[in-house]
């Protein structure tokens, strides 16, 4: 089944919670919490609230980067960049009933990732973001023909999501690529109504979404 994972992000309007609250209103069901520059104790805190209305509404519940606050609180899962933990290495902090996403930039990436038994891929960046700092090359929609096609080859088939700057408009030729979902951030927090533009999002996503 295609998915939607929305990122939180704080901006002058929602906080990190309040920002997936939205998402949730609108039938996401697959919520990562990041909190980039902020310290332990207060992911702690968030996580800790959020994984309960993740609970209320049936929705997966995943942690950027903090593997042992993911542990801790027992969320679904985490997600790891290429300069964080390996994912092999939070397997063995975390054990099998975890999810343990990855990031890919490359095809080599994805490898890596395949190698690390990463059990999703977060794909990207699609465009230029103000999402996240420091950001790998932009794939445009060329990359993810090409990666797709190297990953079909290949015989790979860990689910992948799309990121980085996706727009209601790019949810169709991405998912014509052939990946598995969209996580995004600022085209929900930022529409005039986040959760009928979550709603808008989902239905696009199903709708393209190619078996
Ligand atoms: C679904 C998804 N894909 C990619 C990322 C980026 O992770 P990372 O490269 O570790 O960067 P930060 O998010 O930690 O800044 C992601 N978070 N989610
Ligand atoms: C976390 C992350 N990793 C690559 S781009 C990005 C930010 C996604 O947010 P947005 O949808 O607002 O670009
Ligand atoms: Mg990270």
């Amino acid at each position: 089944m295609p998915m939607l994972q929305f990122i939180t992000h704080a901006n002058s309007k929602y906080n990190y919670l309040d920002s997936a609250e939205e998402a949730l209103k609108g039938g996401c069901k697959w919520i990562q919490l990041r909190m980039k520059d902020k310290n332990e104790e207060e992911i702690f805190t968030v996580a800790l609230k959020l994984k309960e209305r993740c609970r209320h509404f049936q929705a997966t519940f995943i942690i950027d980067d903090q593997v042992h606050i993911a542990k801790e609180i027992k969320a679904d899962g985490v997600h790891l960049g290429k300069l964080d933990m390996p994912p092999q290495e939070a397997r063995k902090i975390l054990g099998n009933g975890f999810i343990i996403g990855g990031t890919a930039n490359s095809f080599d990436d994805i490898l890596y990732l395949k190698e690390q038994k990463a059990d999703y891929i977060g794909l990207g960046p699609f465009r230029f973001t103000e999402t996240k700092k420091n950001l790998s090359p932009i794939l445009g929609i060329e990359g993810y023909h090409r990666i797709c096609t190297l990953r079909k080859e290949c015989g790979i088939n860990i689910p992948i999501v799309a990121i980085g700057g996706i727009t209601d408009k790019d949810i169709a030729p991405l998912m014509a690529t052939g990946i598995e979902g969209i996580a995004l951030s600022g085209t929900i927090l930022n529409a005039k109504n986040p959760v009928s533009e979550t709603e808008k999002i989902i239905h696009l996503i199903n709708r393209n979404y190619h078996d």
